[in-house]
């Protein structure tokens, strides 16, 4: 985008860098008391020439300013050596150091700028600002990171060495996948987007921030249908001997969501089980009253439910890794044909199966905890850039749906631009969290025909009721959040 801008469009780095000093000057202002000290790190780059901005605009509201550069002087970008000129010919007192007289000096500062690495940072932090770094973060007092905390990989949210902690981060023309990635997370603190003259044409997310605003924003009015739910019935297809629960959690979540139609398909042998939890679901047994759990010679018969009232299959919670089992619900996938929410022991059950295709007309959306990916995508998934690139790039080629879940949550489509949530979705990868949001998942499918709808609603769902909920989320249990 700033290359467009600057080659394309027309619109100098100079002045990019002019109003970004501008709205970063503008939010600092606004938290700062006047006539504070600020101390200033600046890098050799345009981040430092964005902090120079800043120095002068602050300089001219009786802010004391202290700059302190990481690199030699001589050696500034062409936009940041402009600045550092601009900001000598002011006529007020600004203390300008390099980085070895400043260890030297004692000076009390009531707030940091880091000016240092931004989107330009392309190796380990090195010292001096490595040491800068272990300095700013021994202090307490508000950090303000320019674009991104020095140290933060911009799109991997990695650390190169060693991160700056911000309070805030001003993120300039746009935000950064990194800060919802790995570390960027617990390391930018609240991001601020400072807008810049970026000409919408130019701009290609590379992911979408599926916060509770944007949700809404995107999702059609239910109202104009006449039943919330005349997009059929949910069949559940779950459950095992000794792993009830599952199945009775998704039950409960999807009928929590408003869906009044949930048949809940098991195995004859756990029917009792699920008459005495589950009163207001329909339940149709399959087998014989030894039957625990899922087998091949069950696969007729749940055909034939399923073949009944339209509606979308969801299949997984508490299944269980029993051969039978797995065999049995390649099967299902194989021949249902439908669309189909595949959670938990039914994505180890495809892991399981070689070279398998996914019926044609069949819509899935499955959803992985960071080790049931790695089984689908049967490659390893070592941190959260590699879960986000790899989630895509299985959502486009297998033509489905996946919501990765973990810390952000991802979905992926068959479109080239993911989604990720914003907020912190960490509680959907633990025991029975996972069944409840697959409950919603395949309800809210039902009420939003968009498979990506689905899984926004359930992630933002599970996350109100988890904001809502008076316990701390430690503490919390899967039925706190139905
Ligand atoms: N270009 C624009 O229109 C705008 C840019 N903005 C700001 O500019 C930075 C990106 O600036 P850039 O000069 O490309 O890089 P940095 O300032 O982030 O890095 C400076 C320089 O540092 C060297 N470097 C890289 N890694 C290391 C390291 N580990 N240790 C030491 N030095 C390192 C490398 O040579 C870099 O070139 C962007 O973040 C914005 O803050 C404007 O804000 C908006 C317009
Ligand atoms: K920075």
């Amino acid at each position: 985008m700033d290359k467009q801008t600057i080659n394309e469009f027309g619109i100098d780095g100079f002045t990019l860098m002019e109003i970004a000093g501008t709205r970063a000057a503008d939010f600092i202002l606004s938290e700062i008391p006047n006539s504070s000290h600020g101390l200033f790190f600046c890098g050799k780059g345009n981040n430092g020439g964005d902090a120079l901005v800043i120095a002068r605009l602050l300089s001219q509201q009786d802010y004391d300013i202290t700059v302190c550069f990481l690199s030699r002087r001589d050696d500034l970008s062409a936009d940041a050596g402009k600045n550092l000129k601009l900001l000598q010919k002011l006529d007020v007192e600004i203390e300008i150091l390099d980085w070895d007289d400043f260890t030297l000096n004692k000076t009390e500062y009531d707030f940091v700028v880091d000016g240092m690495l931004g989107t330009g940072l392309n190796s380990d932090v090195r010292a001096p600002y490595s040491d800068a770094i272990e300095w700013l973060n021994k202090q307490d007092i508000p950090t303000f990171a320019l674009d991104v905390p020095t140290g933060l990989h911009a799109d991997s949210g990695r650390i190169l060495g060693t991160v700056v902690q911000a309070d805030f981060t001003l993120s300039f023309g746009a935000l950064k996948t990194g800060f919802y990635l790995n570390e960027g997370f617990d390391t930018a603190g609240e991001v601020i987007l400072c807008e810049l003259s970026f000409p919408n044409k130019y701009k290609k997310p590379t992911a979408y921030l599926i916060d509770e605003p944007w949700v809404e924003a995107n999702s059609p009015s239910t109202q104009t249908k006449k039943h919330k739910y005349d997009g059929g019935v949910l069949y559940i297809v779950a459950g095992s001997e000794g792993l009830t629960g599952a199945g009775i959690l998704a039950a409960k979540s999807a009928w929590s969501a408003g869906l009044g139609a949930v048949v809940l398909i098991t195995p004859k042998g756990l029917l009792e089980i699920y008459e005495k939890q589950l009163i207001q679901i329909i339940k149709k047994p399959v087998g014989s009253r030894d039957d625990m759990y899922f087998k091949e010679s069950h696969v007729e018969s749940v055909l034939d439910i399923l073949q009944g009232k339209p509606g979308k299959l969801l299949i997984g919670p508490g299944l269980g890794r029993q051969k039978e089992t797995i065999h049995f619900t390649q099967k299902i996938l194989q021949q249902f044909g439908g669309d189909a929410v595949i959670d938990a022991d039914a994505l180890f059950a495809l892991s399981q199966w070689e070279n398998w295709e996914k019926p044609e007309e069949a819509h899935w959306i499955l959803t992985p905890h960071p080790g049931e990916l790695k089984g689908i995508a049967k490659q390893e998934v070592n941190d959260d850039f590699e879960r986000f690139q790899i989630a895509s790039k299985l959502a486009q080629q297998e033509d489905y749906t996946i919501l990765s879940k973990g810390m952000p949550s991802i979905v992926a489509t068959t479109k080239e631009t993911p989604y990720m949530t914003g907020y912190d979705t960490r509680i959907f990868s633990r025991a029975g969290f996972g069944d409840v949001l697959a409950g919603k998942t395949g309800a809210f499918w039902l009420k939003y025909e968009a498979s990506e709808l689905a899984c926004f609603h359930a992630l933002l769902d599970g996350h109100q009721k988890t904001m809502e909920s008076d316990k701390p989320t430690g503490q919390l249990e899967p039925l706190d959040i139905i």
